[in-house]
């Protein structure tokens, strides 16, 4: 009787764990702050959540999960871990916010889209991209238009100390508009255009609303819609999109024009025509909003990113002589003076890179990326990753790691390059761009705009802080949604060549 109480009792216990590791797939509970601790640090959560993750993953580890509400957030701190999480289908979708969502009326477009939807818009989107002319001569050729327009404008306030914030945002906004819309503005003649009105209405709106935590919490928006920024928010949103529906009927209204396709517009509305499969995301009406809504997100996710980036440039080189003559010395030896940088001098510059990498890495201007949201349950890295779960890439705390750079704050391009200088060095935490299948499909348009623009900057001018910052310097940023420089100013003064 003993032996057979005991063979129960035995069975019960195996049923149970059985039961107990098949319900939690054999995974421990992920770790994470209690309730009490992220109370404690509320007001570093609301101001800087990326210092926030940063903070707790030194406690918690390079996986950890905030238990907030119904839905668990989990943090990842870790480039290896990140890499291979995101390149798993099942994080690829988004979260719900409808703050966010405003900016895509919805699931459309890129950013905000997820499965079939997001993937043929992705695809359509980087083949446009590679059509119209991306890491291509005729790229290049628009790049440096701008180029040349920018430095036309500096040599009017040169020797004059001139601000080193939104200088880079008509150029930049120029550029994404000449690809979308085949359009170029001369804004460098003073001309003002209606494009980079609605551009910059819709981000110092979108700052506003980050900053007043309705990003956060959503609900406030109907609680003090105006005086939150809620109602200038959308009216920003509307604006733009109105832009971008007259100039898609503009085009479509050139559809027999000899040299269709000419721009992302001409090659997404052929796409649209051609597209019989009323599943696409290109079929009909859905296939219109998809459009207004993928131009939105091209141009909210690449114009304030690239322009901010640019100007932490001028930042850092500024204020850091040293690396500033070491990038002209390359710039002189390779270029030389007499003619424009172009993108084939770029594997010949290493320093250069590494100027564009240190800067990409110290900036972090998205430092907590976009959020992923679990499509399914996932045994994940001894864990398991409920379905629904919001991941976050904590690019901050893997960019600025003390583990991996040693002396993260410090402007340092030399940690890119071999010992002896000659060799860029791909260092993998180098992920300023995120990783895996929806890392940003910008960087190849970026890298090409930050080189030209730098190098042709520094080629011409030397440029000097308007006032030197403390030795060792630590740039702090403004909001964090998007870590953008605080006010600075900086003096341009024209090389003499000889
Ligand atoms: C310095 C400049 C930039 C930085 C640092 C940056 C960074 C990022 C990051 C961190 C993400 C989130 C990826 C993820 O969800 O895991 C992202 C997404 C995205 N970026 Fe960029 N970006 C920059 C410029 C651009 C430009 C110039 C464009 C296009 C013209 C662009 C288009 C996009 C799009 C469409 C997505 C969403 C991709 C998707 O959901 O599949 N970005 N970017």
């Amino acid at each position: 009787m003993e032996l057979l109480g005991l063979l129960l009792f035995c069975t019960v216990l195996l049923l149970t764990a059985i039961l107990y590791l098949k319900w939690n797939g054999g995974n421990k509970l992920l770790p994470g702050p209690k309730l009490i601790n992220i109370l404690c640090d509320v007001p570093l959560f609301v101001t800087k959540p990326h210092v926030a993750f940063s903070k707790w993953a030194k406690t918690y580890g390079p996986i950890f999960q905030l238990r907030t509400g119904m839905r668990s957030t989990i943090v990842i701190s870790d480039a290896r871990l990140a890499k291979e999480l995101f390149n798993d289908y099942a994080s690829t979708g988004r979260s719900y916010n409808p703050i966010i969502h405003e900016f895509s009326k919805g699931a459309y477009g890129l950013i905000n889209a997820e499965g079939e939807s997001w993937e043929t818009h992705r695809r359509f989107t980087l083949r446009t991209f590679r059509n119209v002319g991306f890491s291509k001569t005729s790229m290049e050729g628009l790049i440096l238009d701008e180029v040349r327009a920018m430095l036309e404008r500096f040599k009017k306030f040169e020797r004059t100390p001139i601000s080193g914030n939104r200088i880079f945002n008509a150029p930049v906004v120029n550029s994404l508009w000449h690809i979308v819309a085949g359009e170029r503005f001369e804004w460098e003649s003073g001309r003002d255009s209606r494009v980079f009105r609605a551009a910059d209405d819709f981000f110092n709106s979108l700052l506003r609303v980050s900053t007043n935590g309705l990003i956060f919490a959503p609900i406030l928006r109907f609680i003090a819609p105006d005086l939150l920024g809620w109602t200038s928010f959308k009216n920003s949103i509307e604006n733009l999109h109105q832009i971008f529906e007259s100039t898609i009927k503009n085009h479509e209204a050139e559809v027999n024009n000899s040299n269709f396709p000419r721009d992302y517009i001409d090659y997404a509305l052929k796409e649209i025509e051609n597209t019989k499969d009323p599943n696409s995301s290109f079929f009909g009406i859905a296939g219109r909003t998809n459009l207004s809504s993928g131009i939105f997100d091209l141009f909210q996710a690449g114009s304030e990113t690239t322009a901010n980036t640019l100007s932490w440039s001028l930042l850092y080189l500024s204020n850091y002589s040293e690396a500033q003559q070491r990038l002209y010395t390359e710039i002189k030896a390779t270029v030389g003076s007499s003619r424009a940088p172009a993108l084939s001098d770029r594997i010949k510059m290493p320093y250069t890179e590494a100027v564009i990498a240190e800067t990409l890495r110290l900036s972090n201007v998205v430092p907590l990326g976009v959020p992923h949201r679990m499509n399914c349950d996932k045994s994940f890295n001894g864990y398991i990753l409920p379905k629904d779960s919001i991941v976050f890439v904590n690019l901050y705390g893997i960019l600025h790691d003390e583990q991996v750079w040693g002396d993260p704050f410090n402007f340092r391009p030399m940690r890119f390059l071999n010992e002896d200088g000659s060799q860029y060095i791909r260092h993998e935490s180098f992920i300023p761009f995120s990783i895996g299948k929806r890392q940003c499909i910008g960087e190849s348009l970026v890298r090409d705009t930050l080189f030209l623009f730098i190098t042709s900057i520094f080629q011409q001018f030397e440029v000097l802080p308007h006032q030197k910052t403390e030795t060792p310097i630590y740039f702090e940023a403004d909001n964090w949604f998007l870590l953008v420089p605080k006010t600075f100013k900086v003096v341009m003064n024209p090389r003499v060549h000889n």
